[in-house]
């Protein structure tokens, strides 16, 4: 569904990805991990068309989506800090967001009944929680049943309650055939959810692998010990 080749990018002389090489399937769920600062927001930026790469392409269903913008409505995105209009209020945002996408078949409400949204409608964004702005986030990712998600810490900061609700989500959609990308620091989580890891390490893919693998090669139960041990290895 996508497929990375070659990719590049360097801010001035720092180079975040030096020659990245991936493809992510449908109806998969893939973590990506790596230290902090090596290059996972950037690499999900360049898919999201948010940053330019030096060299290289990105190809989703086959086609290069590189300085293109249609391609953008197949992808919901719930980055790592969401920033909204401080004044506006949750509905306004929300009814923004559904104004700019009125071509959109589909509109899933479910995440804003989950997460009761609704009884906070009239809140002004300024105002809120940092975890209820992550609900507000994530409702906003799934609204337009996209077939490519991409979520950098999802549940950074949610409620054990909203983390699951959240959870749960992600799980229908891959069985609906979506490609879901997360972006998590927590190895529990990455395998209650994810099928495959993939782990960037200084601008380069370590390791892309299933969970079910990455366990029988190194002979782990726990997926924090085996990761632990590929890096070690290598
Ligand atoms: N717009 C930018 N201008 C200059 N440097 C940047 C920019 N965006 C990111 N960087 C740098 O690129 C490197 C990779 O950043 P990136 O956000 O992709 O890492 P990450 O793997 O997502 O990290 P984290 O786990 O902390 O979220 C970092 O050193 C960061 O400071």
């Amino acid at each position: 569904m996508i497929t990375i080749e070659n990719l590049r990018k360097s801010y001035g002389k720092l180079q975040v990805l030096k020659d990245v090489s991936v493809s992510f399937g449908a109806g998969r769920v893939v973590s990506v991990i790596g230290p902090n600062g090596s290059g996972k927001t950037t690499m999900s930026k360049c898919i999201l068309g948010m940053v330019l790469p030096d060299s290289g392409d990105i190809k989703i269903e086959g086609e290069s989506v590189l300085k293109k913008y249609a391609y953008r409505s197949q992808i919901g995105y719930m980055p790592q800090i969401g920033r909204y209009p401080e004044n506006m209020k949750i509905r306004q945002v929300i009814q923004m967001i559904r104004d700019i996408r009125k071509d959109a078949k589909v509109v899933d409400e479910e995440l804003i009944g989950l997460y009761g949204l609704e009884g906070m409608y009239e809140k002004r964004m300024g105002s809120l929680s940092g975890g209820t702005k992550q609900k507000v986030s994530a409702a906003l990712a799934f609204m337009f049943d996209p077939k490519i998600l991409i979520l950098d810490e999802p549940t950074a900061g949610l409620d054990p309650i909203s983390a699951e609700i959240l959870k749960c989500k992600i799980l229908k959609e891959k069985k609906r055939g979506k490609l879901i990308l997360i972006t998590s620091h927590i190895m529990s989580e990455i395998e209650e959810v994810a099928d495959e890891v993939m782990c960037m390490m200084d601008g380069h893919v370590k390791f892309h692998e299933t969970i079910a693998d990455i366990k029988a090669h190194t002979n782990e139960e726990r997926l924090g010990k085996a990761i632990a041990k590929i890096m070690e290895e290598e």
